[in-house]
Order: structure tokens, then sequence, then C-alpha cells
């Protein structure tokens, strides 16, 4: 009971979160698109029952059936765009003109009962269809759009003999079960959503210690050099790694060496701040991205850092603590003397300089912190 109320609630704040309605907006956009524009071509098509049902008065329809092709036009505005808030309001739009024309259609035919059935199972159908990509309440909206007009229309007057008590018996269970459909398509999109979301973390992750890794790290990096192009805040990279690993590994085993790796992630972690980005690049070393901090900033933590391994003893499988250290080097983005760069030529350059700068440091003796010239 308590999962499933879980689920209930994850589903409802999945269908307010921005990101992830974008997201499955971009992934369904196409057939919400050619579903729009197929209620054009079914619009007009509805002219063959039209003709079957009143051939009398089907001439005069032609023209308004032909009218549903201007429907193509928020189906080619629904491709285009990119926003997910714009395409539901280009469906919602579209969906309560066709709704409203459908009316006026069963206004001009004599015979109207059959027509209005039809309609009544059709839209709320169609509406479904449409927002696929939406969000569960634009759904819902969509439902009680086309199931609340034509009695709305009615109450004017406008719709002459209106028959409420059929239509109510044939559109109010169909939208009570279509309802209930979107609120399957919501979970069955919040299932898909979380194994994707969970391959995605696989697929960015480092398995041993959890932080990013290289792969994921390139992007990272890119987006911030990208950043700093348009904005050219600072951005300072510390790359690190441990010192005579190898000899860790080949004197206490791999067990103990892996243990050393997970530790400098846990330390990275704890002394960066939220929005610094940690990476293991691979074997042992590290590199820690922090956006908005300038050089000084970054070699006090580069510094803290050093001196918690440099504290922290670590113990081997039978027992017996060693020492450790890391060397650092640190580098930063300078606007003048990388201008003219892209975004990822601009990363890799940074972290050439900081694997120069940390080579440095392994040179000139190890658990020392050097910058890049
Ligand atoms: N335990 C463990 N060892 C790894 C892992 N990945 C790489 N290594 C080992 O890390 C060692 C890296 O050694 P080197 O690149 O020679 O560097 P080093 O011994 O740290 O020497 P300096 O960097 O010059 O101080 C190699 O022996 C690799 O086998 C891992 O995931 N776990």
């Amino acid at each position: 009971m308590g999962r499933q109320m879980n689920a209930c609630r994850e589903v409802l704040r999945l269908n307010v979160d921005g990101t992830y309605l974008g997201r499955k907006f971009l992934a369904y956009r196409s057939q919400t698109s050619l579903l729009i524009a197929l209620t054009a071509l079914l619009g007009a098509g509805e002219w063959v029952l039209d003709y079957m049902n009143d051939p009398a008065t089907a001439g005069n329809l032609v023209w308004l059936r032909l009218a549903f092709v201007w429907m193509l036009i928020p189906a080619w505005g629904v491709w285009l765009t990119s926003n997910h808030t714009l395409a539901a309001l280009i469906a919602l739009f579209a969906l309560a003109l066709a709704q409203f024309h459908d009316i006026a259609i069963l206004k001009t035919q004599s015979g109207g009962l059959t027509p209005a059935i039809m309609s009544s199972i059709f839209y709320p159908m169609v509406a479904v269809l449409l927002c696929l990509g939406f969000s569960l309440f634009v759904n819902w909206m969509a439902l009680a759009l086309v199931s609340i007009s034509p009695f709305l229309l009615a109450k004017t007057g406008w719709l002459g003999n209106f028959p409420y008590q059929l239509y109510g018996m044939v559109i109010w269970p169909t939208s009570i079960f279509l309802a209930l459909i979107c609120v399957a398509f919501a979970f069955g999109d919040r299932r898909r959503h979380l194994l994707e979301k969970a391959l995605e973390d696989a697929s960015n992750t480092d398995p041993l210690t959890g932080v990013a890794n290289r792969r994921h790290f390139q992007l990272l990096l890119q987006r911030e050099t990208s950043r700093f192009l348009r904005t050219s805040h600072p951005c300072t990279l510390l790359m690190l790694d441990i010192d005579h690993f190898k000899r860790i590994n080949d004197t206490f085993g791999h067990p103990t060496g892996d243990r050393a790796i997970q530790a400098l992630a846990n330390i990275c972690c704890k002394m960066s701040r939220d929005v610094d980005i940690v990476a293991r690049l691979g074997g042992e070393e590290f590199a820690i991205l922090m956006p908005e901090t300038v050089l000084e900033r970054s070699a006090h933590l580069a510094e803290r850092i050093r001196l918690q391994v440099q504290e922290l003893k670590m113990r081997c499988n039978s027992g017996s603590e060693f020492q450790w250290t890391v060397s650092i080097g640190i580098a930063s983005l300078q606007l003048p003397a990388q201008a003219g760069k892209d975004a990822a030529g601009l990363g890799e350059q940074l972290m050439t300089r900081a694997d120069a700068a940390l080579y440095d440091a392994k040179n000139a003796g190890r658990n020392l912190t050097r910058f890049a010239t």
C-alpha cells in the first residue's frame, strides 16, 4: 500500500516537473504532431459519414468538413516547437476549435443525433491521442473540454433541440474511461522514466566510487567551458593523483588499493561544494571542476584535501596501517590567453594544463600542489 502511495505521489510530482515533461514531449512529439494531422484528415473524411447519414444536407457540408484541413497548421506548429508548454497550448487550441467546428456541423445537419454520438466518442479519443506527450493535467483538461463544451453550447440554445440525456449517456462513461486510461499512461511513462534514469545514471557514474566517470565529466566540462565563453565567469580545474599507487597495490593488494580510491573520492566529495563536479578520470586519477571559482579559492580546497589524505591512516587487509599522499595540479580558464577556441577545445586545453601542473607536482617530489603556467 505504501509503495503504491509513493508511486502515485511520484506520478503527480513528475507531472508538474518541467524537465520531465519537456523530455516526455520530445519523445512523443512526432506522434503527437502526426495525430493532430490525422485528426485533420479524419475530420475532412467524416464527410462520407455525413453523406451516409443525410445525403440531402451532405452537399452543404463539404466545405465545413474540408475546413478541418486547417488543423494541419497546429500539427506543423507542434512538429516545429521544442517547448512542451507551447505545444500543449497549440494542441488544446486546435482541439477547442475542432470541437467547436464539429458542433457547428451538428447544428447544420438535420439528423444530428448520430453525428453527435459519433463526435462524442471521436473527440475524447483524439484528445487522449493528442496529449500523449503532455502531462496528466493537460490530458484531463482536454477531456473536460470535449466533454463539457457541447453541453455549455447547448445551454445557450444555439444547438436547438439538443439530446442531453442520450449525449450524456455516451459522453460521461467514455470520458471517465479515457481519464483512467490517461492515468495508466502516466504510470507507464513514469516506469519508462525510472528505467531511463537508472540507465543514464549507470552510464554516467564510476561504479567503484559513485562519482562521475570520464565520459560524463567531459560533457559537464564542455557545458562549463561554453558557459565561460558566454559569461567569462571564473572556472577552475583540480587534477588529483594518488602517489605511488602501484606500490600500494603491489604491497597491500588490489582490494586495499580500491579502498584508497574510494577514500579519495569521499574526501573530494565531502570537501567540495554541491555545484562542484567530482569525477574519476581513470585508475587513481580524479578531477574536481569548480565553476564560479578563482584560482586562490581552489588552492585552499586543494590544500585541505592534500592534508586530509596525508592525515587519514589507511588500513590494509592484514590490519596494519599505512600512510598515503596525493599530488594535485590546478588550472583555471583564462579568456585572453584562450580566445578563439571553441568549448570542446577550451576544455581539452584546461585538462592538458591541469595535467601538466599535476606532473610538475609529481616531479617536484609528490604530496604537493602545483599551478598551471
Ligand atoms: N586497486 C586498483 N588499482 C588500479 C585501478 N585502476 C588502475 N589501477 C592501478 O593503478 C596503478 C597506477 O600506477 P602508475 O600509473 O604507475 O602510477 P603510480 O604508481 O601512482 O605512480 P605516480 O603516479 O607517479 O605517483 C597501476 O598499477 C594500475 O594497475 C583500480 O581500479 N583499482
